[in-house]
């Protein structure tokens, strides 16, 4: 299968784009390692979360996520919740639902270097 990173998103204003159904999300999920799909109010979308170090870290996450979005024309739901926890939705609004642009989006956030920004994991005991 082709790598996701290497697509391109495609403008969401088709009139023949459909959402794709639960089937194939859960096929094409594990193109996106760390993703989750998730359902709100009946519509399917990718969520991922991350801890971040610091709320500006959070900010400078958004920054890497925005220049994606924009460089693709497609875009996340970004959520930095308690100070530290930075929390991303995608979804296709145009189709209420899933589409492969989603996952081009999820998988290039997912190839970001972020690592920087991150909160160390506990140490394991
Ligand atoms: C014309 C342009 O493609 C649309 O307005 C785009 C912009 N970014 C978008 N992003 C997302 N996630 N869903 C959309 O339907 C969408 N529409």
């Amino acid at each position: 299968m082709d790598d996701l990173t290497t697509k391109r998103c495609v403008p969401c204003n088709s009139k023949d784009m459909r959402p794709m159904t639960e089937q194939s999300a859960k096929e094409q999920l594990s193109q996106v390692h760390g993703w989750n799909l998730s359902t709100e109010g009946g519509v399917m979308k990718l969520h991922r979360s991350w801890k971040v170090k610091s709320f500006t870290k959070g900010l400078e996450f958004f920054q890497l996520v925005a220049d994606v979005a924009e460089a693709e024309g497609h875009h996340p739901d970004l959520h930095l919740v308690g100070w530290n926890d930075v929390k991303i939705d995608i979804w296709t609004h145009a189709v209420g639902g899933l589409t492969e642009n989603d996952f081009i989006l999820a998988a290039k956030i997912g190839s970001l270097q972020v690592e920087h920004l991150l909160r160390k994991k506990p140490a394991a005991t």
